[in-house]
């Protein structure tokens, strides 16, 4: 009841506070009687503006978003499909073919569908492969098959050595024999498998070397098809990309190829229309809920994000049983945003003094000073990770949250008040005091510790103290968001005049031009992600939801920031993806 929030907001007792379904932004409500007993000069103050453009998408054109394929017939076609390819899975003998159709089923978006069929074809694989070793040690096959075959079996975590490449090395100057560079399918399987390297693997260092140099000076020689591959490898390899936005690119090259199998090719089709149906009713609620909340009015000079963060809750999870999770993560991820920009864009010091304490005491007492919009977005976050909070208990039984979420935003927020406090002060840090705390304003934590509760996942007893162990893993987690979203933002922020970034930081420390901070920005990157896939890669099996979604947030970010700002600035490349993954379907004659 809307009562029952103002008198939780006046005198707050640290319960739970649920807005009412049905009441539209009761936050104003409150908010605008305080202020005035305030007496609050807000014209005194001069704000920034970060000039973001208004948002591109109509809330009237998402809700009214609708599909053929979520029809019970289609659903029921798909499992006649699924059925099949079960069928292919049992004919596919030897290695290779089994190699093949896995990373066929994967790229297309299918292998949620086959879980145990992967898991059986990559236990015999497995196991032939260290036969075959233990026989014949040094014996190389074709490459391209024992890179697949190392692809797919550390991605699953089974342990593979790097070893399995030195066969193809010359044992005098320890790098790749020449005479392998001819073979394309080779080199780009190569590439692929290098990017799972882990700290210290000398010989995937030297294959990422060799095959991106192979390939860049093969690309002008290629046919138009394998072109086009070769150049998509290149940009971004495939464990840097979310497999679901990458869906219908596969489907459009396995068109292509003569020798793609006529079943899986219509049920690849067919489960993405099917599951964009799903995103689709998803996206229409929230556009509902964000509407409804009111908060696009209060806070014009914040960034109206909807669309762009419900994609990028797809991303980290897309799978339909996933639709609390996206519904979560989308309003987590716009709380995020909103809040980044009240810090880097609207409030004054005194003003982010008090914010930052509201947070980190959990209280609203602490908001009483300050202007409507702040109470507003206080409030918001406020109550938004209460319900949050009831709905997860209420749903899987998981407590007590509420203490742990409170840390994780009070540690973000703090982070984005030393930010605000730099810029105030104009003082540049060293890069590493810009990380030490630029790894917490990145979200990383805030990010995990609400997608850890509302995942579908079975709970287990590793479940329960996953957090606390796995602290680097959101440690490098959260550098790899950092470091990607400055590469992506800080041309932007320099303009603006704004906080110093990664990026900023290393060409005055270093007195470089921007290039160099660049490269060394990427260099860190890299690193990173080996230590994140040692991470990854060893964890049990119950945890891998999870994992892949944890992730799916790294390969999120690479994708947003890859080309500039693909967060704030809506008409590029990530307006085509929305458009592409969401809005339209994939034309099938049936
Ligand atoms: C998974 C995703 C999409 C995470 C990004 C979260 C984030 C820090 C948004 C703020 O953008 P910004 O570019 O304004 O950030 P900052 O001000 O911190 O540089």
């Amino acid at each position: 009841m809307p009562g029952d929030l103002v008198s939780a907001a006046k005198n707050p007792v640290g319960g739970h506070v649920v807005p009412a379904a049905g009441f539209h932004n009761p936050w104003l409500a409150i908010t605008r009687s305080e202020l005035c007993a305030s007496g609050f000069a807000l014209h005194d103050i001069h704000r920034r503006s970060a000039n973001y453009k208004p948002n591109i998408w109509k809330y009237d054109f998402l809700e009214s978003l609708d599909s053929i394929y979520d029809g019970p017939e289609y659903k029921r076609r798909a499992e006649k499909l699924i059925e099949d390819v079960r069928i292919i899975f049992g004919e596919a003998v030897d290695s290779e073919a089994k190699l093949e159709l896995i990373d066929s089923v994967q790229k297309l978006g299918l292998a949620i569908h086959f879980d145990m069929e992967i898991k059986a074809a990559l236990d015999t694989i497995a196991i032939a492969s260290i036969n075959k070793n233990n026989q014949s040690p040094g014996e190389v096959g074709p490459l391209y098959v024992t890179a697949l075959c190392f692809k797919l079996l550390r991605q699953h975590g089974y342990g593979v050595s790097q070893d399995m490449f030195s066969g193809f090395m010359d044992e005098k100057t320890g790098t790749f024999r020449k005479s392998t560079h001819e073979d394309i399918k080779g080199m780009l399987e190569l590439l692929e498998a290098s990017h799972l390297a882990l700290e210290g693997e000398d010989i995937l260092d030297e294959a990422r070397e060799f095959s991106t140099t192979t390939l860049e000076e093969a690309i002008p020689n290629l046919d138009g098809h394998r072109a086009k591959q070769v150049a998509h490898a290149l940009e971004l390899p495939s464990h840097r990309r979310v497999q679901w936005f990458d869906v219908k690119w596969h489907i459009n090259v396995k068109e292509k190829d003569r020798h793609t199998n006529a079943i899986l090719l219509e049920l690849a089709k067919l489960n993405f229309n099917v599951i964009q149906a799903t995103l689709q009713k998803d996206l229409k609620e929230l556009s509902r809920w964000w509407r409804n909340l009111g908060l696009r009015e209060s806070l014009s000079f914040a960034r109206d994000r909807l669309v762009e963060t419900f994609i990028c809750s797809v991303g980290f999870a897309f799978e339909p049983e996933n639709r609390c999770f996206r519904k979560w993560l989308t309003k987590v991820l716009i709380l995020v945003a909103i809040i980044d920009d009240v810090y880097d864009v609207y409030g004054t010091l005194e003003e982010l003094t008090h914010f930052t304490n509201a947070v980190t005491r959990w209280d609203v007492r602490e908001t009483q000073q300050l202007p409507e919009c702040m109470k507003t977005c206080f409030l918001a976050l406020y109550n938004t990770v209460n319900e949050f909070v009831n709905e997860v208990q209420r749903e899987k039984g998981w407590d007590p949250l509420l203490p742990h979420l409170k840390k994780v935003w009070a540690g973000f927020c703090n982070a984005l008040f030393v930010e605000a406090k730099w810029y105030n002060t104009g003082y540049t840090p060293s890069l590493e005091e810009y990380l030490s705390n630029a790894w917490i304003s990145s979200s990383g934590s805030v990010l995990l510790a609400h997608a850890f509760f509302c995942l579908e996942h079975k709970v287990t007893e590793e479940h329960e103290n996953f957090m606390e162990k796995n602290k680097e893993l959101l440690y490098n987690l959260s550098m790899i968001i950092r470091l990607c979203n400055d590469l992506g933002t800080s041309s932007a922020e320099v303009e603006r005049g704004d906080a110093p970034s990664s990026i900023l930081c290393y060409m005055r420390e270093e007195n470089v031009l921007e290039e160099i901070a660049r490269k060394h920005i990427e260099g860190m990157i890299n690193r990173t992600w080996k230590r994140l896939n040692g991470q990854c890669f060893t964890q049990l099996p119950t945890l891998q939801p999870f994992i892949n979604m944890a992730m799916n947030i790294a390969r999120v970010v690479h994708g947003l920031y890859r080309h500039g700002d693909g967060f704030g600035v809506q008409d590029g490349e990530t307006r085509n993806n929305i458009q592409s993954l969401v809005v339209e379907p994939l034309i099938m004659h049936y």
